[in-house]
């Protein structure tokens, strides 16, 4: 029999307002497991990382998390349980330092882990070392970045979720950051990243999924990703 997977929904409708953005959604991610989500602007990836995040309820469907239903939950509530999310835009404290950004962030994991203190966020990301006493403000789009993914990281999640973090940054600093990535997922936290560089993509993520006006019309492992080289570029505008 199979493990249960670490988070899975079923059947997610989420609109705004009149508007029907998530239509059907079933999505899964396993506990360690790296998957990515494709599709153009506008197709409803944030939607839906917005709807497993509680930052939008859906109408219609179910989130379990951890084997616990938690759709209609508050984001702390779900945040608490172990879910992290680095949202497109970067969502630091511009008026507190790094280090005071980390420790605000600060908790320990649903299942009392604490594998992520300052020290390991800061070792992580040596430009962080460099910038402690650094005010948010201060930082370059990279660096505020960085500190993103380690503010989310302080709260000791077993999924990350990850939406367009190397966006306009400079090619040395998004490779910076898919690194760290892969060496967050090695330490057993499952990562679901948007983004748009699939040959990225395809180094980090072991599955991945194209949405196209929020209806999901590709999964599969990158193996099969590849085998359908032609319909993948098409959905994606490639
Ligand atoms: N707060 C909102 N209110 C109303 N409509 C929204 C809102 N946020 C997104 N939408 C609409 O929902 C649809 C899906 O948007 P979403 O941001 O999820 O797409 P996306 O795939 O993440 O694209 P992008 O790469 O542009 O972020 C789009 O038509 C968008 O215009």
């Amino acid at each position: 029999m199979s493990e249960t997977p670490l988070l899975e929904a079923r059947g997610l409708n989420t609109y705004y307002g009149a508007s029907h953005v998530l239509r059907s959604v079933d999505f899964h991610v396993g506990r360690g497991e790296t998957v990515s989500l494709l599709g153009r602007n506008g197709m409803g990836k944030t939607t839906l990382m917005r709807s497993l995040m509680g930052l939008v309820v859906p109408k219609s469907g179910d989130i379990r998390f951890a084997g616990v239903e938690m759709r209609g939950w508050r984001p702390s509530a779900i945040a608490r349980a172990g879910v992290g999310f680095v949202p497109e835009g970067r969502g630091i404290f511009p008026n507190l330092t790094v280090e005071e950004n980390l420790v605000f962030a600060e908790r320990e994991g649903a299942d009392g882990r604490r594998d992520w203190t300052r020290e390991a966020v800061i070792d992580l990301f040596p430009r962080l070392a460099e910038r402690r006493t650094n005010w948010g403000n201060q930082l370059s789009g990279g660096e505020q970045q960085m500190l993103t993914i380690g503010r989310a990281l302080m709260s000791n999640p077993s999924l990350l979720l990850v939406d367009e973090a190397t966006e306009g940054l400079a090619p040395l600093v998004r490779d910076d950051i898919w690194r760290t990535l892969r060496l967050i997922a090695d330490r057993g936290v499952a990562i679901v990243v948007v983004d748009k560089n699939l040959d990225d993509v395809v180094k980090l993520c072991r599955r991945h999924i194209i949405l196209v006006k929020g209806q999901i019309v590709f999964e599969g492992d990158t193996h099969a990703l590849a085998a359908n080289d032609d319909f993948v570029r098409s959905q994606l505008g490639l």
